[in-house]
């Protein structure tokens, strides 16, 4: 109760000092300030999920034969590590160290060197609600401090969010000293869209599954599979919209897109559009520099929303995670033929089926092989429900009662009741 209490006073300033934060998450990341206050939303709410639990957390008592039992005792891992990507610096800290602190654990976060700021917000809001000095710390650094943290001794967990090959370097580190990892990495997700949909949700809803934080969203639904009937119809509705999403200063109340992450990252995103072109798929928007009337914006890292058509699935656009504002829309005839495309994939993180065929909406989400699956909107997360990958886009869950489990470790206790039966 002592834990739900202090979560649950920090939650309420960050409540209180949401204004700041989003506009601090706005400045660390690029994303809309309309968008950073949604961030800091879904921050709190863990929080308040995770203090919930905190007093709730029991065991399991167990009968055995004369009248001897077993008790179980989840208890906490010890100091657990948490590595964030720079997409959703201030939410990942939250859906970490939540939990982690919920259980009884001390967290070490190190936040993504493009991110820097946000997290540091986070401790001083801990401290300030009560969390004892060292409980929660920020070490900041790159893949060097990541690395170290990771080899340390002391530490008993690592839950990791960020890019699949550095996913792989975390768990065969984690492997050298036999320590559990939560690993939520990228993905390619599909989204399928069956011609009986309602189009004006369905339009809404790809816009939501590709274009939140200038698309930069592990669980996005770049694949946009639609089917045939009404492939003429969305197409000319979701270029429509698309054209209209209002880019430049993330600051300002009405901007939808700001700018993406960093020069790089720009450039390997519109090399993406580039060899989609020379591979034979059609851009009908964006795909290319914005640059802002606003001449202090001028060398910012702004690019126009892209739709891509005329795409096979053999096509890298198709295949690899962008992870930048670009759709591919893909046209289809039959469920089976699209299950089959759909889970041809080595990424599972999540997926989204547009129906209004209720039977149909069930079967296919049964089949789709992705951890987090949507039926009728795409990109909501609410801090009730599990989150996280099949497949390459990694294992472990955060949000839900089940991030408990990944953060706490069960002790069993066999008490005996009668006396020893010996052999010897
Ligand atoms: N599944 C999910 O929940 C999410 C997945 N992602 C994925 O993250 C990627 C983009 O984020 P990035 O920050 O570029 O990923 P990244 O993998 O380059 O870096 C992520 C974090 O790991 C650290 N790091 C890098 N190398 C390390 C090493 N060898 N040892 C320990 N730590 C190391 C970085 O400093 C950073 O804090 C995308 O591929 C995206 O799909 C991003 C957000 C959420």
């Amino acid at each position: 109760m002592e834990r739900c209490r202090i979560l649950l006073e920090a939650a309420r300033i960050i409540r209180e000092r949401k204004d700041e934060i989003a506009t601090m998450e706005t400045i660390n990341n690029g994303k809309s300030i309309f968008e950073a206050r949604w961030d800091i939303d879904t921050s709190w709410q863990c929080l308040e999920y995770y203090a919930g639990l905190a007093g709730s957390m029991a065991g399991e008592y167990i009968q055995l034969p004369g009248g001897s039992f077993g008790y179980t005792r989840r208890e906490p891992l010890g100091v657990c590590v948490g590595i964030g990507a720079w997409n959703y610096p201030f939410q990942i800290a939250c859906w970490k160290s939540a939990p982690a602190l919920a259980c009884g654990n001390a967290m070490v976060f190190k936040p993504s060197p493009f991110t820097p700021a946000s997290v540091l917000l986070l401790a001083e809001i801990y401290t300030e609600a009560g969390v004892p000095p060292g409980l929660f710390n920020v070490v900041q650094g790159g893949a060097a401090t990541g690395q170290l943290l990771c080899q340390h001794p002391d530490v008993a967990k690592v839950s990791f969010t960020g890019s699949v090959p550095t996913g792989m370097k975390i768990m065969e580190m984690a492997a050298k000293g036999i320590k559990p990892v939560t690993l939520e990495l990228g993905g390619k997700s599909p989204l399928i869209i069956f011609s009986d949909c309602d189009l004006e949700n369905v339009v809404k809803g790809a816009m939501m599954a590709n274009f939140l934080t200038q698309g930069e969203v592990c669980c996005n639904g770049t694949r946009v599979f639609v089917q045939r009937e009404i492939l003429d119809e969305f197409t000319r509705e979701v270029v429509k919209r698309t054209q209209k999403i209002k880019i430049g200063d993330p600051l300002l109340e009405d901007t939808r897109m700001g700018p993406l992450i960093n020069r790089p990252h720009l450039e390997r995103v519109l090399g993406f559009v580039k060899l989609a072109k020379e591979q034979g798929a059609k851009v009908l928007c964006g795909g290319d520099i914005h640059v802002p009337e606003d001449p202090k914006l001028k060398d910012g890292y702004y690019m126009r929303p892209c739709v891509l058509t005329n795409c096979r699935d053999d096509m890298t656009c198709v295949k690899e995670e962008i992870f930048g504002p670009v759709m591919s829309i893909l046209p289809f005839d039959t469920e089976a033929e699209v299950l089959e495309r759909a889970n041809d994939t080595s990424f599972g993180l999540a997926a989204g089926v547009f129906t209004r065929d209720i039977q149909r909406a069930h079967r296919v989400v049964a089949k789709l092989q992705a951890g987090m699956c949507f039926i009728n909107n795409y990109n909501v997360s609410p801090v009730e429900l599990p989150f996280g990958g099949y497949k390459k886009s990694g294992f472990g869950r955060e949000n839900g009662r089940v991030a408990i489990e990944y953060y706490s470790q069960l002790k069993t206790v066999c008490v005996e009741m009668g006396d020893v039966e010996s052999v010897f």
